[in-house]
């Protein structure tokens, strides 16, 4: 549905995008995340079709949007980072005024503008933009995101001024969302926010996607890059324990260590469920078993140190 090909962005010179290839299916909600200055924004921007790539395409569902605003107006649904709104108007006149320039006749774009004030919890609020909290005004963005009911949003920092309970309705909307089919693409720096609604993850880093797939994958990857192994710990009473496991030939295990109370082994991936039969009925006396590996957080403040 989005798709990158080669994609590069250079200001005076240097690349802010790197040679991007991305591919973002239906479905998916796509949580964008990387360091200051990796690219996300210049990423997007290009994707949204306001600013030219250097070289390489962008397309949404086979649409280069700078090409074809029109077309663009219909698919896509934007959600900056900084949303401005008339400050002299009510939400729901700013809905309404802004949502003329969209392909949908008034009927509908009135009743969309209800149902969504209602859903980002902006209904009846008579007050105008320019007297609402950051909070509000990022509710107001999303509503006027999903608008045209777009079958691709993208997100710039949607959490970033929300509260828990702002976060929360937003969660259930991004779930709503993904439920209906649309495609999601998440730029944030909030890691609990995207691993709780993202079923796939990018990583940039300097211009370059040094990591993608799921939680999983990606943590597998970045353990990989940064040279990091995770550990088998298995705690025992059974003094053998480590000459049993020494006999077992894995290539995926690249070290064992004795411990006070068992062994820890270094593994190039969780090997548990063959270990586990291998050790059954030879090899008693096992009270714990447990990989041990570097989180999601660690992982990505690894590539964060990296690139400074
Ligand atoms: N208009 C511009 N002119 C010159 N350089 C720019 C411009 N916009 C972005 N850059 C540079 O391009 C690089 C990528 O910036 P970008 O805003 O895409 O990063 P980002 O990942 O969105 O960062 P952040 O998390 O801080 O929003 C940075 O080095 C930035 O300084």
């Amino acid at each position: 549905m989005i798709k990158t090909q080669n994609l590069t962005k250079e200001y005076n010179g240097k690349p802010a995008v790197n040679n991007l290839n991305l591919q973002i299916g239906k479905g998916e909600v796509f949580g964008f995340l990387g360091p200051n200055g990796a690219g996300k924004s210049t990423t997007i921007l290009m994707i949204a079709g306001m600013i030219e790539p250097t070289s390489g395409t962008c397309t949404i569902d086979g649409v280069n949007v700078a090409l074809d605003p029109l077309k663009g107006k219909e698919i896509l649904g934007y959600l900056p980072e900084d949303v401005g709104f008339y400050a002299n108007l009510t939400g729901y006149e700013n809905l309404d005024y802004l949502g003329k320039f969209y392909p949908i006749n008034d009927r509908e774009r009135e009743d969309r503008i209800e149902t969504l004030l209602k859903s980002v919890r902006l209904n009846g609020v008579t007050q105008k933009v320019g007297e609402y909290s950051r909070g509000m005004n990022q509710r107001l963005g999303l509503a006027l995101a999903l608008l045209n009911d777009p079958k691709v949003v993208i997100l710039d920092e949607p959490t970033a001024n929300l509260d828990p309970e702002g976060v929360l309705r937003y969660r259930e909307i991004v779930n709503e969302l993904r439920e209906a089919g649309k495609t999601i693409l998440i730029c944030s720096h909030i890691l609990s926010e995207v691993k709780a609604v993202c079923t796939t993850l990018g990583i940039i880093s300097q211009g370059k996607l040094v990591a993608k797939g799921s939680v999983k994958e990606v943590e597998d990857e970045l353990i990989r890059q940064s040279n990091t192994h995770q550990k088998i710990v298995i705690k025992s009473i059974n003094p053998e324990l480590y000459t049993k496991i020494e006999s077992i030939k894995n290539p995926d295990i690249l070290e064992i260590a004795r411990t006070k109370d068992g062994v820890e082994i270094s593994v190039e991936k969780d090997i548990r469920p063959g270990l586990a039969e291998e050790l059954k009925g030879t090899c008693s006396g096992i009270t714990e078993m447990y990989l041990d590996r570097p989180g999601l957080e660690d992982l990505f403040l690894n590539v964060y140190r990296r690139e400074g």
